[in-house]
């Protein structure tokens, strides 16, 4: 099998270490991030009694009729918040869509879901958790770009980010499904990064350089991290969104749910996503035009058909 560098990093060498923890931690986020696009983050901070709280809940929103859930579905939202019911997202290549439905939280907005009185606050909570890994990260790759460390913080403060809470929903007959229907085909996010709670469950696999299929595993309460679009074209394709797929299970596992909690870190609107200056040379020359990261959301979410 094709050996590739998903690194586990700890967090606290970077939010406690010492200079030379932080430069290393600097450094290896960033290769792992220019080589497979893709690390896992132990030490993030988030208990497990925190997670294992969301899980409850997020299972529990799941489990409800789906007459209630309809309800917190927000027409012309292109499904930010809210609930997105079976069959409406699709991998922006493939022909039908996934086989999942979830729930969307951004910084406002958020109904309540009155049958559940901890939903909201357990989910705004991981949602805040998230965000402040998330900056810390950044700040650590805004030091392998050459960028004061705090470069990203304007643009993500306050940002757009989405915390989507995921259930991929038994198939009571497998055989029924049309040939090419998975739980999420082939895709790269689009956001700038994404941090994943609950990739321990098998599914999730990334396309390697050689074009093979590499499962990604998270230790425990781990996270797993990975490169978005926004990005990659911000820094000309040094840093790699990669494409990632979550797979079928074997036939009799496809009667039992899969739930995964990723967080999309959206910066503001109006952040200008024009290739950094340092990314361009001889070699590597401007990829992308320019567009703001508003602009660029608004093209991708017609493309999986959240967006008319
Ligand atoms: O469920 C997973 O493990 C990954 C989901 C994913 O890649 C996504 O929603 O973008
Ligand atoms: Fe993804």
């Amino acid at each position: 099998m094709t050996k590739i560098n998903i690194p586990r990093l700890d967090l606290l060498h970077y939010t406690h270490g010492t200079a030379s923890q932080r430069l290393q931690f600097s450094k290896d986020i960033g290769s792992a991030f220019n080589e497979t696009g893709f690390v896992t983050i132990a030490n993030h901070g988030m208990e497990k009694g925190l997670i294992d709280e969301l899980y409850q809940v997020v299972q529990a929103f799941f489990a409800l009729p789906e007459a209630t859930k309809l309800k917190y579905e927000i027409p012309g939202l292109a499904g930010q918040r809210g609930y997105t019911a079976k069959g409406k997202e699709k991998a922006k290549d493939a022909s039908v869509p996934d086989l999942k439905e979830f729930w969307q939280r951004g910084q406002d907005g958020n109904p309540i879901v009155e049958e559940l009185p901890r939903f909201d606050e357990v989910t705004g909570e991981v949602f805040r958790r998230l965000e402040t890994v998330g900056r810390e990260l950044l700040n650590a790759i805004a030091v392998y770009l050459s960028l004061p460390e705090d470069y990203f913080e304007p643009s993500v403060i306050q940002g757009n980010s989405i915390l989507r809470a995921i259930h991929y929903f038994p198939i009571a007959d497998p055989s029924s499904l049309p040939a090419n229907a998975v739980r999420a085909g082939a895709h790269e996010d689009i956001n700038l990064i994404t941090l994943l709670i609950g990739a321990s469950a098998d599914g999730l696999e990334v396309l390697t350089r050689e074009g093979t299929w590499y499962p990604v595993k998270a230790l425990g309460e781990d996270i797993v991290v990975n490169v978005g679009d926004m990005l990659q074209r911000l820094t000309n394709n040094k840093l790699k969104s990669t494409t990632h797929r979550v797979v079928n299970p074997p036939r009799e596992l496809m009667k039992t749910s899969r739930f995964s909690v990723p967080f999309f870190l959206h910066p503001k609107a109006n952040m200008n996503l024009a290739v950094l200056e340092s990314c361009i040379d001889a070699e590597h020359p401007k990829a992308y035009a320019d567009i703001t990261a508003g602009e660029y959301l608004d093209e991708r979410l017609r493309e999986i058909g959240l967006k008319m």
